[in-house]
């Protein structure tokens, strides 16, 4: 009795389990079920075919069926969530090259502000990095729209600007731009030199047209004379070229003409002196006393003394007139020699200016792009880290309003000396333009940046400059980045130029890099 007793207290217990399981198990399907349901709701109106798959399993799972039986529609479900899956790829794919075509069309577009060209750079960045989701896209196409409603508004501003300096005003801020950039990479002798910077002065105020193709004529007209001197100089040197040329080649002639004469005056001698010899012994052989033999002796001995005077009085004529040829060739040789390094030195001093930024002294926009191209090539070949960093004065424009473009131009000065001076010598500064400095770090990755710029930046915040007794705080932002294995040089520039385009964003006087 008492082992039924047990058996059956033991069957009471496992029925007890399996309906707690069965509860637990009930319990667990309906929030499973009611989830199913919510996200088959969120998911609502995609796709046609998905929405009433969805709506069945729905229906089935609010009815309670078994799970065996909601098996075939979780199978139909996930068909088409496969397909919607590809179908969802290629519209991502479709979105993005769409974004892509409607931002390189705007990049097109002639007279965008500058500040929306770096935005939709930015933009086309982020545009063409891989997304998860086709939703990922909607802020790329919010801010596109903006852009495109940023670009027609300054597209209408322009339109409607109606008295001719406004209408030009554009054009003629660019063409002042690049004629300074041009400016500064034209070298110059000094009374051209004068003239120029007064140009290079005058175009940092708003010129109207008239006066900034003035300006534009005036360069031209300096660039021909300057050329039409150059080529003067270089004519007047290969005239005296040929000039000594002609003379050491008559030098020559006259002196193998001399020494021909002389050499067929000295074989008559020869001539002579041998006759007289053979004349003595002949002579000496018919001498019948010892009387005649010397009187005969001392006749020849003294015809033939005489000859021989007269060879070495020849010799010594040969050797003068040689010795004046090659003195006077040495003459006419050192002279050229003066000429011709004074015209090397022109040549490299011209060299030197051409890469050299007339206001600051250092490399300018010529010489950056030789280095660019150079340190390039070497990154390529060495794989060593190659950054490019972009520094930009902060509102530079006040301290030309406020105190005058003299106060401008020392700033800039100043700058670039601390700039150089502080970096290490296998590092490369240039003046980009205006106030836009560009440096080249080779053999430097851009982790190891960040502390030096930021000490740079500090450097140049603490500079006192003081301008009409006012001490004026001046502070510069950096834009930098490393070469990527992807990068041409524009487009590491263009990194560089976003960089710096975040700084003065961030609030200037920041180091930003990319
Ligand atoms: N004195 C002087 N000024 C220059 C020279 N080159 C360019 N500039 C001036 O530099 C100013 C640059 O002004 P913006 O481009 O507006 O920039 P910013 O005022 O520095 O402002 P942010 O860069 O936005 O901080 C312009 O007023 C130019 O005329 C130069 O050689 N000498």
């Amino acid at each position: 009795m008492p082992l039924q007793n047990d058996t059956k207290q033991q069957l009471t217990n496992a029925l007890r389990a399996r309906k707690a399981l069965e509860d637990t198990y009930e319990a667990q399907f309906k929030i499973l079920a009611l989830f199913v349901s919510r996200l088959s709701l969120v998911c609502k109106g995609v796709d046609v075919e998905l929405d009433n798959r969805l709506a069945k399993l729905r229906t089935e799972l609010s009815r309670g069926t078994d799970l065996e039986k909601l098996l075939p529609f979780i199978e139909g479900t996930s068909e088409s969530l496969k397909q919607l899956e590809t179908k969802q790829h290629l519209e991502m794919q479709r979105v993005q090259k769409g974004l892509t075509q409607a931002g390189k069309l705007l990049q097109q577009q002639k007279g965008l502000p500058d500040q929306l060209r770096r935005s939709l750079r930015e933009l086309l960045g982020k545009v063409e990095a891989p997304s998860a989701t086709v939703h990922a896209f909607l802020p790329h196409l919010t801010d596109l729209t903006t852009l495109y409603q940023h670009a027609l508004q300054a597209k209408q501003l322009l339109a409607s600007e109606n008295t001719d300096d406004d209408r030009y005003g554009h054009i003629c801020r660019q063409i002042s731009v690049e004629l300074t950039n041009l400016l500064s990479e034209l070298a110059f002798a000094e009374d051209s030199a004068v003239e120029m910077d007064n140009i290079r002065l005058s175009l940092l105020d708003k010129l109207p047209i008239d006066a900034l193709l003035e300006a534009c004529l005036k360069t031209i007209s300096i660039i021909i004379n300057s050329i039409n001197s150059e080529r003067q100089s270089a004519e007047q040197f290969l005239l005296k070229l040929n000039d000594a040329l002609s003379s050491v080649q008559q030098s020559v002639v006259s002196s193998l003409t001399t020494s021909s004469e002389l050499k067929q005056k000295m074989q008559v001698l020869n001539q002579q002196i041998e006759q007289q010899i053979e004349h003595l012994s002949g002579a000496s052989e018919k001498a019948t006393s010892l009387e005649q033999l010397k009187a005969l002796v001392g006749d020849k001995l003294s015809a033939i003394t005489g000859s021989l005077r007269e060879k070495e009085l020849l010799e010594q004529q040969e050797r003068q007139s040689l010795l004046a040829t090659l003195g006077d060739m040495e003459r006419r040789l050192n002279q050229l020699e003066t000429e011709a390094s004074s015209f090397k030195k022109r040549i490299s001093d011209q060299n030197f200016r051409s890469l050299q930024d007339a206001l600051t002294e250092i490399p300018n926009r010529a010489a950056f792009d030789e280095r660019y191209q150079l340190e390039i090539k070497r990154w390529q070949r060495y794989k060593k880290p190659l950054c490019v960093v972009l520094g930009d004065v902060d509102h530079f424009k006040n301290i030309n309003d406020s105190y005058g473009h003299s106060a401008g131009d020392k700033t800039l000065k100043v700058i670039a000396k601390t700039l150089k001076n502080s970096l290490r010598e296998t590092d490369f500064i240039a003046r980009y333009g205006g106030e836009e400095f560009i440096i080249l770090f080779p053999e430097t990755s851009l982790s190891e940046l960040t502390e030096p710029l930021n000490a740079l930046r500090e450097k140049i915040g603490k500079i006192p400059f003081k301008f009409k007794n006012v001490s004026v705080p001046i502070t510069i932002s950096f834009g930098g980045t490393q070469f990527d294995i992807k990068d041409t040089n524009r487009s590491a520039f263009d990194r560089a130029d976003e960089a710096l385009y975040e700084a003065k964003k961030a609030g200037r006087d920041k180091v930003i890099l990319k």
